[in-house]
């Protein structure tokens, strides 16, 4: 058996309460690979986590799409690590390139809110990737390299993070990065880690497919790739 594969589910800022029931439903009677195989993590916004969490069955895990950078307090409209860690929330997304594009997060500033969330026990998904201007200027793996070193600025113990490679331009636009493009730059990614780190990790950062009943064939798809 490889590298033990991880598929994560973002459903980002979407979702009702009917609609969450009915995801939920259909993950709880899907016919799932074995979790020996494969870690498998869905992402419900904010307010649906204690939900989510408490109805979903226990070989799903969930994560948060974000938290803030340190202790809470006087931060309106955040939600602390320490928050989630008192939920029970295993993980938590960091640097989404949503929120790095339209939030403003810096490298540097999702290097530390990587830091604080491992400090609180979180497992992080750290999302890395290029934009369309800068893979057409030849840069995708200067990028990349640049987001990750913010991150391995920060932290030393690799064990609790999932690195998860996003090309930005093929998410939400109708372009598709094809398995080369993104094994080149996987292949880059795990080099630089394998030297600089050393985690060992396989997957897919689902979006839109995860709220649909499909994204249990994706599961288990990660499973046949993996055996
Ligand atoms: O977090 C997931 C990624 O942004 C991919 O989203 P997508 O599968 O809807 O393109």
């Amino acid at each position: 058996m490889g590298r033990k594969f991880f598929v994560g589910g973002n459903w980002k800022c979407n979702g009702t309460v009917e609609q969450v029931e009915s995801i939920v439903n259909t993950l709880n009677a899907g016919q799932i690979a074995s979790t020996d195989v494969v870690e498998v993590v869905v992402s419900p916004p904010y307010v649906f986590l204690p939900t989510v969490k408490g109805k979903l069955r226990p070989e799903i895990q969930v994560a948060a799409q974000n938290c803030w950078v340190k202790k809470g307090g006087a931060f309106t409209g955040e939600v602390s690590a320490e928050m989630l860690v008192n939920l029970g929330v295993p993980w938590v997304i960091l640097g989404h390139s949503e929120r790095r594009s339209l939030m403003g997060e810096s490298s540097e500033f999702v290097g530390e809110k990587v830091a604080y969330a491992l400090a609180q026990g979180l497992k992080v998904i750290a999302c890395v990737g290029e934009t369309l201007e800068q893979r057409e200027a030849g840069s995708t793996m200067a990028v990349v390299a640049e987001q990750t070193k913010a991150i391995a600025g920060k932290i030393k113990d690799w064990t609790n993070v999932v690195v998860a490679y996003e090309p930005v331009w093929a998410i939400g636009t109708g372009k598709v990065a094809t398995p080369a493009q993104a094994q080149e730059v996987h292949a880059n990614l795990r080099d630089w880690l394998k030297t600089n780190v050393s985690p060992e990790v396989d997957g897919f950062l689902v979006g839109g497919a995860s709220l649909k009943p499909e994204f249990i064939d994706i599961i288990n798809a990660a499973t046949v790739k993996s055996a």
